[in-house]
C-alpha cells in the first residue's frame, strides 16, 4: 500500500475467559504474512497494519505508532485514535493491562518521547503537552479532567494547526 498520511491497524484481541466459557469462537484471523484479515472462510480485508490476538503491545507500538516520535520531533502533528466497539480492547491498547509488560501505547510513547528529548543535541526548549479525550455517541469527554464530564467539548484550530478544546456547559448531555 502507498505510503499515506492516515494508516489504519486492525487489531484482534483472544478471547476473554468469559467469552471461553460461553463457547464463543474466533471468527476473524490475520491472514499469515500479511496486512490483510479474514472474516470466516472466504472474506478477505486489508489493512496498513493487522495484529493477531498473539501481538505484543510492543509489537503494536513499535510497527505502528513509534515512527511517529521522530516525524512528531521533526514538527509534524500525529495522532493515534482507536476506534471499535465496546469490550474490543481501545483502553488495553492505548492505556495496558494489569501487568507491566502489558503497558500501552501511552506509556511507551512517553517514555521514548523524553528519552528523544534528552538526547536531543539542539539547544531548544521543548514544551510537551498531553491531552486525552474520549469521544462516544458523538460526545467529546476529557479523560484528564473530571470536572468537564457534564460539559460538552468541542474541538477548534487555529490557522497554524493548533488546537484547543472548548467547553460548553449542556445540561442534557449524556457522556459516558
Ligand atoms: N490484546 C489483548 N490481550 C489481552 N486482553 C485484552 C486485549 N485487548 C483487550 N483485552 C481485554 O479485553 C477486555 C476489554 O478491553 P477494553 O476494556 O480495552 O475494551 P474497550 O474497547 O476499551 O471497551 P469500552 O469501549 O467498553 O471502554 C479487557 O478485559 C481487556 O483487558
Amino acid at each position: 500500500m502507498a505510503d499515506v498520511c492516515v494508516k489504519v491497524a486492525v487489531r484482534i484481541r483472544p478471547l476473554l475467559p468469559k467469552e471461553v466459557l460461553h463457547a464463543h469462537r474466533v471468527c476473524v484471523r490475520v491472514v499469515p504474512g500479511s496486512s490483510q484479515v479474514m472474516l470466516g472462510q472466504q472474506r478477505t480485508f486489508s489493512f496498513h497494519h493487522a495484529f493477531g490476538p498473539e501481538a505484543s503491545q510492543d509489537e503494536v507500538y513499535k510497527e505502528c505508532v513509534r515512527p511517529l516520535l521522530d516525524t512528531l520531533l521533526d514538527g509534524y502533528n500525529a495522532t493515534v485514535f482507536c476506534y471499535g466497539q465496546t469490550g474490543s480492547g481501545k483502553t488495553y491498547t492505548l492505556d495496558g493491562g494489569s501487568l507491566v509488560e502489558e503497558g500501552g501505547l501511552t506509556d511507551r510513547v512517553a517514555q521514548d518521547l523524553f528519552c528523544l528529548l534528552d538526547e536531543s543535541s539542539e539547544v531548544v526548549e521543548y514544551s510537551v503537552t498531553l491531552s486525552y479525550l474520549e469521544l462516544y455517541m458523538e460526545e467529546l469527554r476529557d479523560l484528564l479532567e473530571l470536572a468537564t464530564a457534564n460539559k460538552t467539548l468541542h474541538i477548534r484550530e487555529d490557522e497554524r494547526g493548533n488546537t484547543a478544546k472548548i467547553g460548553s456547559r449542556c445540561a442534557s448531555c449524556q457522556i459516558r
